[in-house]
């Protein structure tokens, strides 16, 4: 059995640590990968800390992944030894829903195999990506375009699908006012994604301190979300809006600025509900409030080979494994521009 290393949380207020495990041997259909890079997301910290009350702990968080094949299954046909590939998410589900025939594996109906965290049929969990190795089937493996960058092709195994998969789900392009809340991991993806199918990007943010770098990202108007004559200006003007903000917080200033037929997305998950949205202004206007999940993986694959040709990858900065807890503390203070990835050659 491939020995590996990784870190985990024993439980909710304990910090991450080293812990020692075994992956299995790669099956017929499975490959093993070394890792190289993983991702620091927000779900990751919820997770550790049983934000969402549903951990099972040791927990190894870590759903953006990126690593080299080592070994793969004799029926492996799409992965050699020393190509780089990507883990995000998902690492199984059912195959036989109509969701997963759809490529819609993340809403399946028997539920997906989530990369961490994710029950398997032994009565046990998965471990993520925070560790020196993987062993995941094929069909949710993802192939890495030779032009992107390692560490900044990590992040977007989940930031960037997360955004990518709402953006072209609601339509959005050339010629639609967009609407991004929240400049952090998946905010700054959402950014440079929307930009780049051709819509007109407005961020808006708690932070004074992040203007310039929304503009630089792509955004043509930064508006400060506290300013009620800035929030007042941007009424009615916006075709979608995609929230990433992960605390509870009032929508109905966004849902205002929906015009008619407009969508507000929420894909942050916050620890405490939103406060319940006004009736008046969704039927007003015929507004729409909806959720979206990750994506599929045919879908993520798409977004990797976009992000390759338009020469987008997610802003980061390198940390070693052992600080780890400390960048927790820091995305916290959204103190990180904008994702931390852990240079996994640090850990053991
Ligand atoms: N739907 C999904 O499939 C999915 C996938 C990945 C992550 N998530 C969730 O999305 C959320 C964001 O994840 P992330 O990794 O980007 O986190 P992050 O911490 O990098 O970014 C969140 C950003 O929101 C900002 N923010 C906080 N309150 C705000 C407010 N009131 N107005 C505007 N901005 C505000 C923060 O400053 C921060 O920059 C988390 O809850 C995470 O669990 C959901
Ligand atoms: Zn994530």
């Amino acid at each position: 059995m491939p020995q590996t290393l990784g870190y985990a949380a024993q439980s909710a207020d304990a910090d991450l640590a080293p812990f020692s495990f075994d992956r299995r041997e790669p099956g017929l259909d499975e490959v093993l990968i070394e890792i190289t890079h993983c991702g620091v997301c927000h779900s990751d910290l919820h997770q550790a800390r049983n934000d969402w009350k549903n951990t099972a702990y040791p927990c190894i968080p870590g759903h953006e992944i990126i690593g080299t094949v080592a070994a793969v299954g004799a029926s492996v046909t799409r992965f050699k030894a020393g190509d780089t590939v990507g883990v995000g998410c998902l690492v199984d589900s059912c195959g036989s829903c109509g969701h997963c025939d759809e490529g819609l594996e993340q809403y399946c109906d028997t539920g997906a195999t989530g990369t961490y965290n994710g029950r398997l049929p032994d009565g046990g969990h998965t471990y993520g990506g925070y560790s020196q190795k993987i062993t995941v089937k094929e069909s949710f493996v993802l192939r890495i375009p030779d032009t992107l960058d390692r560490a900044g092709a990590a992040p977007l195994l989940c930031a960037g699908i997360t955004t990518y998969s709402p953006l072209r789900h609601w339509k959005v392009g050339p010629g639609q006012r967009v609407g991004v809340v929240g400049l952090g991991g998946l905010g700054h993806m959402a950014v440079k994604l929307a930009r780049a199918m051709g819509a007109e990007v407005v961020l808006f943010t708690t932070s004074p301190g992040k203007v310039e770098d929304a503009k630089r990202l792509g955004a043509s108007e930064v508006v400060i979300s506290k300013d009620r004559d800035q929030m007042k200006a941007q009424r009615n003007t916006l075709d979608f809006i995609l929230n990433t903000v992960a605390a509870s917080h009032n929508l109905n200033p966004y849902l205002d600025c929906l015009k008619v037929n407009g969508s507000l997305v929420l894909v942050g998950v916050p620890e405490e509900a939103h406060p319940s949205p006004s009736v008046g202004r969704l039927l007003s206007k015929r507004r729409s409030i909806a959720g979206s999940a990750i994506g599929g993986i045919a879908e993520t694959q798409e977004m990797l080979d976009f992000c390759a040709e338009h020469g987008i990858h997610s802003d980061i900065e390198m940390i070693a494994m052992a600080d780890i807890n400390q960048a927790y503390e820091r995305m916290l203070k959204s103190d990180v521009k904008y994702r931390f990835v852990i240079d996994m050659a640090t850990l053991g």
